[in-house]
């Protein structure tokens, strides 16, 4: 892990708390001007950090960008366990044509569980029946990768149901929407879906035998539904609107993965 996304790391685990640039420099073992330079860098890359003088650093609290360490200092033990000097099962992209896809690619090359692939938009954003799933900036894409040992069921019913309702309590624990699952599995507020999930299977082709699952989840976040295709505008509604954010996005992909990952 680079210095930066270590002092990150630090920043996103002490989110309410200064932190000096001694302390940090003593802490990761690293000069105050390599801290410094880190904390010019993550500027750069669009992070607020708030500097005052005699206390230190802290991270502005509107930060919303996708990091390894953000999502890991959400995480629970049990599941921060899996990703632990794992940096390659955290792939994060600012566009990709699908996160599902992306993830079956890795389920098939390198099967690990876990793996985990998000992006701020995708170009080709899939849902079931091979619908396509508009999937502009503002919203969350995921798609993790299980295997079926870490699985409550191998029927696939059971599983899309579980991951709905874990989807369904994770937004529940962190905001004020209560959404419900509709059956096979969406997720709506009202009348208006806020989240679509597809799930995808790999089998062994002589056994039939399950071998990965990669679970695909789409959320309007903070989703400009204005600017929606006409045909699916009216039907959607989104997690927040006008800049009224309480979460980040890292927090909810933790949260998820609290629930899903065993
Ligand atoms: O509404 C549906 O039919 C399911 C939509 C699933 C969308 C998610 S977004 C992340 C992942 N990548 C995709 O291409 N699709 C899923």
């Amino acid at each position: 892990m680079s210095s930066k996304d270590k002092i990150l790391e630090l920043l996103e685990a002490n989110k309410s708390t200064f932190l000096s640039g001694e302390a940090m420099a003593s802490s990761l073992g690293i000069s105050r001007n390599a801290i410094w330079k880190a904390i010019n860098d993550l500027r750069k890359n669009g992070y607020e950090i708030e500097a005052v003088s005699n206390k230190g650093y802290r991270l502005a609290g509107q930060n919303d960008i996708l990091s390894s360490a953000g999502i890991s200092s959400y995480l629970k033990e049990d599941v921060a366990d899996i990703y632990k000097g794992n940096d390659s099962l955290i792939h994060i992209y600012d566009s990709i044509p699908s996160t599902n896809r992306k993830a079956k690619e890795l389920a098939i090359t390198d099967l690990r569980y876990g793996t985990l692939v998000i992006a701020n938009e995708q170009s080709e954003g899939r849902g079931r029946a091979d619908h396509s799933f508009y999937s502009p900036k503002g919203g969350l894409y995921m798609s993790v990768v299980m295997t079926p040992e870490h699985l409550p069921s191998t029927d696939s019913d059971e599983i899309t149901t579980f991951i709905g309702n874990a989807v369904c309590d994770a937004i529940a624990s962190l905001t004020d929407v209560k959404p419900t699952l509709k059956p096979i599995n969406d997720l709506f507020v009202g009348d208006k879906k806020i989240c679509g999930i597809l799930t995808e299977a790999g089998t062994e082709f002589e056994t039939g035998r399950l071998q990965w699952i990669v679970i695909g989840i789409g959320i309007n976040f903070n989703s400009d539904i204005n600017a929606f295709p006409d045909e699916i505008k009216n039907k959607a509604t989104s997690l927040f609107s006008d800049g009224n954010i309480t979460i980040t996005r890292n927090q909810l992909v933790a949260v998820i993965l609290n629930r899903i990952l065993k």
